[in-house]
C-alpha cells in the first residue's frame, strides 16, 4: 500500500500513531514521520521502534511552518494531532479551537501546498450533533476540511476525514476505570444505566482510517458501522467476565456528555453510500445559491433517523463478554487475575 511513499503523522505520538506503526514499518514503505510536540514522547517511541524509517519532527500543528518544514516530500497525511479530552476542552475551549481548527486547517493548506497525495483527518462521533467544546471544534475541523476540498484544483490532493466512536480500552476510559475498580473491590460508578455508547477497537479504528485511505474520494467522510451498549450492560459484562459483584453507584451524567452518540446526522443519512460495514458520505457539492437555500427542502429528511448509539446494533451482556474478551487488553488483565 505504501511501497515506496513517505507518510507524515501529525500527532503521531498518540494512540493512533502507536498502533500503526508496525504495521505499517512492515510494509515497503519509504518514511514515516512523526509530527509532534512531545520530546519525551518521541524519544520513547525512537528507543521502542529503533527503525530508521522513522523520522521525529518536533513542531506544533498551530504554527505553520513547523508542518509546512515536515510535509516536503510527503506522499500521504494523517492528521491525528488533536486535543481530545472533554474536560480540557470545556475549560480551554480557545486551545480547542487552536489546535483541532486551525492546527488541522495548517495540515490542509501544507498538504496542498506540497503537492501531497492524500490526507486523512482523524474524527469523533462527538463531532456530530456536539455538545462539548471538543466536538464542536472537530465538526468545525471536518467543515474546514471538507470545505478545503472543494477547491483543490484538479483533484491533486485528496482529503477525507474519517469519524469514530469511543476507542474501547483506551486510556483513561470507562473500561480501564472499571476493570480498576473491580480489582480494588470499591463501587462501580455508572454516570446513567441507560446511556450508550458505540464500541470499537482500536483495531476497527485503524481499520477505518485505512479504508478511508484506500477508498477516499475528495471530500468524503467514512464511519464504521459499529454496535453500542448501555454502560449498565457495559459494567455487568465486565463483572462477568471477572466474576466480580461489586455494587454499582450511579453518579449522574458528567459535564458536556450526551446520552448516546450519533456517527451520522440524518442528511448525511441521506446522501451516504452503505459499503456494507462502512457509511460514506459524499461532498456536499450543491451550489452556495442562498434563495435556493431558504426555499427549497428535502422531505425525505424528514423521514430519516440519525445513526445513533441508540438505533445501532445494541450487544446484551453476553455479546458484550465477547467483544471485551477479545481485547488484548482484557486477556492481559484476566490472566494477571487469576
Ligand atoms: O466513571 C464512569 C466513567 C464513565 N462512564 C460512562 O462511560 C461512557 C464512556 O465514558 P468514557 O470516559 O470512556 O468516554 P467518553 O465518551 O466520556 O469520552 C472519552 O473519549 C473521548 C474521545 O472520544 C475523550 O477523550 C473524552 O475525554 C473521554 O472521556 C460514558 O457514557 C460515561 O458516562 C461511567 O458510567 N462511569
Amino acid at each position: 500500500m505504501f511501497k515506496d511513499n513517505t507518510l507524515l503523522i501529525t500527532g503521531g505520538t498518540g494512540s493512533f500513531g502507536n498502533a500503526v506503526l508496525d504495521k505499517f514499518l512492515d510494509s515497503e514503505i519509504k518514511e514515516i514521520r512523526i509530527l509532534s510536540r512531545d520530546e519525551k514522547k518521541q524519544h520513547d517511541m525512537r528507543l521502542k521502534y529503533k527503525n530508521e524509517k522513522i523520522k521525529f519532527y518536533i513542531g506544533d500543528v498551530r504554527d505553520y511552518n513547523s508542518v509546512n518544514f515536515a510535509m516536503a516530500g510527503v506522499d500521504y497525511v494523517f492528521s491525528a494531532a488533536a486535543l481530545k479530552q472533554v474536560p480540557s476542552c470545556e475549560f480551554y475551549p480557545i486551545e480547542a479551537v487552536k489546535t483541532n481548527i486551525l492546527g488541522t486547517e495548517n495540515t490542509v493548506n501544507a498538504a496542498i501546498a506540497n503537492g501531497v497525495q492524500k490526507m486523512i483527518a482523524l474524527s469523533t462521533d462527538k463531532a456530530v450533533y456536539p455538545i462539548n467544546a471538543m466536538g464542536m471544534s472537530k465538526a468545525l475541523m471536518e467543515k474546514a476540511v471538507v470545505a478545503s476540498s472543494r477547491k483543490v484544483i484538479d483533484n491533486k490532493t485528496l482529503l477525507s476525514c474519517t469519524r469514530y466512536g469511543n476507542v474501547m480500552a483506551s486510556r483513561g476510559s470507562v473500561i480501564p476505570l472499571f476493570v480498576e475498580l473491580i480489582k480494588e473491590g470499591k463501587d462501580l460508578t455508572i454516570t446513567d444505566p441507560n446511556m450508550t455508547r458505540f464500541m470499537m477497537s482500536l483495531e476497527d479504528a485503524v481499520g477505518l482510517v485505512l479504508f478511508a485511505f484506500q477508498n477516499g474520494k475528495q471530500g468524503d467522510i467514512f464511519v464504521q458501522k459499529s454496535p453500542a451498549c448501555t454502560i449498565l450492560t457495559l459494567a455487568k459484562a465486565l463483572q462477568e467476565i471477572f466474576k466480580a459483584d461489586n455494587e454499582i453507584k450511579i453518579i449522574g451524567t458528567r459535564h458536556g456528555e450526551k446520552k448516546h452518540e450519533a456517527l451520522l446526522s440524518r442528511e448525511e443519512m441521506l446522501i451516504a453510500e452503505d459499503l456494507g460495514d462502512y457509511y460514506r458520505v459524499p461532498l456536499d457539492t450543491r451550489g452556495l445559491n442562498y434563495s435556493k437555500y431558504y426555499s427549497e427542502g428535502d422531505e425525505t429528511v424528514s423521514k430519516l433517523d440519525d445513526y445513533t448509539s441508540a438505533n445501532t446494533e445494541i450487544y446484551e451482556v453476553d455479546e458484550m463478554v465477547e467483544l471485551l474478551l477479545s481485547l488484548d487488553y482484557i486477556q492481559a488483565e484476566l490472566a494477571s487475575w487469576t
